[in-house]
């Protein structure tokens, strides 16, 4: 029979499969028989794999057949026939088509070496059969190589070459072939070459004595490598394979000498039984039994708790779900078995993304290493002991720096504080050890996904790519990247910047305005590195790894569109864009807003009023103007003071650190870790200017942000004031008088309720009724320490009116706040007067 060709290559997927005729004849075994033109691959292992294999097949068989009348064959030795003496007529001998298992399979991409899904093992075992040279030197050569072989394997008849049954079908298959549309056009061209090569081939093997496949093997090669052949093949097939091909064809050459033994070696091998490879590790991998990322870790951390006393760990993997609804919910006892939600698996093809040049650590780029400053003076240290294992009250840990044999008197074994040589080990297991995976997005182009658990505050990634100056990433924004509209520029210290286009796979994280991660500047050995750390929720398998990238726009044209889709979502990626140059500033606005009310007033008192210069109009304009300058002055110290808490905050920062230090309370550290962790917090950029420039920025944000504090008291509206101002108008309360630079400064009732976050109607409603269950009425009048006060208003004019009075919903008569209401924050100045008048109604004094 023929043997089973070694072509376990077969799984990989090919272009053609030539199956070679085997006469049956006495020196043949019986199972030997032809193949009809065209067929399905026959039950050889090859065949069977390339049926199953991805690339595109060939249904249609090529039969060969030898034509004695060939130049090779009539140049072929004369020692020729002796190679089959017993070759019967193959006409009278044609086998059934029924037999056709056994016919061998040989396939030109796979002998020829040039199938480009060929496991390289195989190949090599391949090519070690295989004869290389032109063919007259190696029908000559071949016999003195392989003289063994002839003893027992099965030889072509050349009796063969002349069967009209043969020469006809391979005639029919040639005729089939030119038939073929276009697209297989390149592909017969491959079979009429192996044709007129092989031809030849059959012709030499007879006259060389020497049969066997070995030969066939080597001229099919030679087809297959042929300039012609190869530009047909698929373009995929790879350089870096022909050029192991042709080392191999070296290597392959030294050993046809020792071709038998090595081919019993062979043999053994398939027979050897495939072992299956398991997967150590998948679904599960860094989940942990006690750790539940979809609850908080304070739930977790209770959860653990009562586990404590009744953990079932009866239960197998997988599990945990399961095992949760055993033992927390008895109800759930008998319900059916549900796969855990987070089953994953992961994505079967890699995604392909173009230019990205991966950088597993950073490189310095240009003048950037020469101007890198080491910071040899910040070190840090811990004291931790072994029973700590540098928990979260290790110093290091909440400095950000990494421990290590030279920081911390831990061993690696016992400290948990090394984050990066643990992603270090785990970059070098498999696909889910490294858990994580880039992914396609729906509308943020690439993004990544998360292929394991992991806990809060876990490293998951580092950030590294190429660290540029500002120069150049100035220059590369201008030239190279100008037509991009993804960037991977984050700022970094030194004011340098890491350029991630050539990066790890974090610059594929994208941005989200309730991110699950953050981007953390950690200290390494003394240097700085940037790495993606989970969240305070940890991260479950499956999900999409993001962060607040705090973006800081080149320029309003680079402001992108956020596509986050969370609840809080800002709309933009990162801080909102800044006004532009022309736009007016707070403070104009400020009043702007005041003149534009003013002018409201008087247009809607139009008609009404026939006096343009009334008293009341005079009034109300008055209070508008004032408390747009009381908001000026107001937004004034509102920036010096949030200046003065930025400088306090780190000095504050520091001394809590030492004093928790000292007491070794871990809360305080904690609080104190938190605040590192928020300041080491980065911004995703490509900014024009300093970094400085970012943070008077986020200063500015600040301040705006505490002037229009969104769960301020509403202002009473224009409607409201009018009708207060005619109700004080028609008790004859006198106008109001010019303000004073005192007054200014001092809140009137107006801007006092504006600074006034906390106060809601429904806060003074139940403020009043508390009081009234505590205090007896008191006398309008009474001035004492119980009643609310006002700002201080000795210039102040007596007929401002409050507008409290409406909004907070109290009656006349009603008794002023008690001091609970100062507890509820509402900013009531107690150096400030009020006193009812006569009418009951509330007036500074
Ligand atoms: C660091 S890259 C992130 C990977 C990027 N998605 C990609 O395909 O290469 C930053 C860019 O991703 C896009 N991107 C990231 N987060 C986004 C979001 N929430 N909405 C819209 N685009 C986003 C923006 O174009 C941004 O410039």
């Amino acid at each position: 029979m023929a043997t089973r060709d070694a072509s376990p290559v077969s799984d990989a997927s090919v272009l053609s499969n030539i199956t070679l005729h085997e006469r049956k004849g006495p020196a043949f075994r019986d199972s030997s028989t032809a193949s009809p033109p065209t067929s399905t691959p026959p039950t050889s292992l090859g065949d069977e794999a390339s049926i199953l294999s991805d690339g595109a097949k060939m249904e249609h068989t090529v039969e060969i057949v030898e034509e004695a009348s060939t130049p090779l064959a009539l140049a072929a030795p004369p020692a020729a026939p002796q190679s089959a003496p017993d070759a019967p007529n193959s006409e009278s001998r044609r086998p059934a088509r029924s037999s056709r298992k056994s016919v061998t399979t040989y396939n030109v991409q796979i002998l020829a070496g040039t199938a480009i899904h060929t496991p390289t093992k195989y190949l090599e075992k391949h090519h070690k059969n295989v004869l290389h040279g032109p063919m007259e030197a190696v029908v000559k050569a071949a016999p003195a190589t392989t003289p063994k072989k002839r003893a027992y394997r099965p030889k072509h008849d050349p009796a063969d070459i002349n069967d009209p049954a043969e020469q006809q079908l391979a005639t029919e298959t040639a005729q089939a072939a030119q038939r073929r549309t276009s697209s297989r056009t390149s592909v017969t061209d491959i079979r009429r070459e192996a044709l007129r090569n092989f031809s030849g081939v059959g012709e030499a093997v007879a006259n060389t004595l020497l049969g066997g496949k070995a030969l066939v093997k080597s001229v099919l090669k030679r087809s297959a490598s042929d300039s012609r052949l190869r530009s047909t093949t698929r373009t995929a097939s790879s350089a870096s394979l022909r050029r192991r091909r042709s080392t191999r064809d070296a290597e392959t050459e030294d050993e046809d000498e020792d071709e038998e033994s090595e081919e019993d070696e062979q043999e053994e091998e398939y027979l050897k039984p495939k072992t299956k490879q398991w997967e150590e590790q998948g679904m599960f991998v860094g989940q942990h039994r006690d750790f539940d990322a979809r609850l908080t870790e304070g739930q977790n951390r209770a959860r653990r708790k009562s586990r404590q006393t009744k953990e079932n760990k009866v239960l197998p993997l997988p599990m945990f779900k399961y095992e949760r609804l055993l033992n927390e919910d008895p109800r759930h006892v008998h319900n059916h078995f549900k796969l855990p939600f987070d089953v994953y698996n992961p994505l079967s093809r890699k995604v392909k993304v173009d230019g990205w040049v991966k950088l597993s650590k950073n490189r310095f780029i240009g003048d950037a290493s020469a101007l890198w400053k080491r910071d040899k003076q910040d070190n840090s240290h811990c004291y931790c002991t072994p029973e700590d294992g540098c928990g979260e009250a290790c110093h290091n840990r909440i400095m950000a720096y990494e421990c290590d044999d030279t920081n911390c008197p831990l061993s690696a074994d016992q400290c948990n504080n090394r984050p990066f040589a643990q992603l270090k080990k785990r970059a070098r297991g498999n696909r889910y050890d490294y858990g994580v995976e880039v992914m396609e997005t729906e509308d943020k182009g690439f993004g990544v996904r998360a292929m394991r658990t992991f806990e809060p505050h876990q490293i998951i990634v580092e950030y590294a790519g190429e660290i540029i100056t500002q120069n150049e990433c100035e220059r590369r924004m201008k030239q190279v990247y100008k037509k991009d509209k993804c960037y991977y520029l984050m700022s970094f210290d030194n004011k340098m910047i890491i350029d991630a286009t050539r990066g790890t796979i974090a610059r594929f994280v994208n941005h989200s305005c309730e991110p699950n991660c953050e981007m953390i500047k950690w200290t390494v050995s003394g240097e700085p590195r940037m790495a993606l750390f989970a969240g305070r929720r940890g991260i479950m398998t499956g999900e999409e790894l993001t962060y607040d990238y705090n973006f800081d726009p080149f320029s309003t044209k680079n402001i992108q569109e956020c596509h986050c889709g969370t609840r809080s979502c800002r709309g933009v990626l990162g801080p909102k864009p800044k006004k532009p140059a022309n736009e007016p500033s707070l403070a104009s606005s400020i009043i702007a807003g005041a003149k534009r009310k003013i002018a409201d007033l008087f247009d809607s008192n139009r008609g009404s009023e026939s006096a343009p210069n009334s008293p009341k109009k005079r009034m109300m304009a008055n209070a508008a103007m004032t408390k747009a300058r009381n908001a000026l002055a107001q937004s004034e110290a509102d920036r010096e003071k949030a200046e003065k808490e930025a400088a306090a905050h780190a000095a504050q920062a520091a001394s809590r650190e030492n004093r928790a230090l000292k007491r070794g309370n871990p809360m305080s550290l904690r609080r104190r870790q938190t605040v590192i962790r928020s300041s080491r917090q980065t911004t995703y950029t490509y900014q024009r200017s300093k970094p400085q420039r970012k943070v008077q920025h986020k200063v500015q944000n600040k301040i705006q942000h505490k002037v229009s504090r969104p769960g301020a008291l509403p202002k009473p509206s224009i409607a409201l004031r009018r009708n207060m101002a005619m109700a004080k108008a028609k008790k004859g309360l006198p106008p109001p008088r010019k303000s004073t630079r005192k007054a200014q400064r001092s809140p009137t009732p107006d801007s006092f309720e504006d600074e006034s976050p906390n106060i809601t109607p429904a806060s003074l409603r139940s403020a009043n009724k508390l009081k009234s269950l505590r205090f007896p009425k008191e006398p309008s009048s009474s001035r004492d320490s119980s009643s609310m006060e006002v700002p201080d208003s000795d210039e102040e004019d007596e007929g401002t009116v409050f507008a409290t009075r409406n909004i907070r919903g109290r009656k006349r008569g009603d008794e002023p706040a008690p001091r609970d209401l100062h507890r509820t924050g509402a900013g009531v100045s107690k150096t400030s007067k009020r006193v009812r008048n006569a009418k009951g109604w509330f007036v500074s004094k």
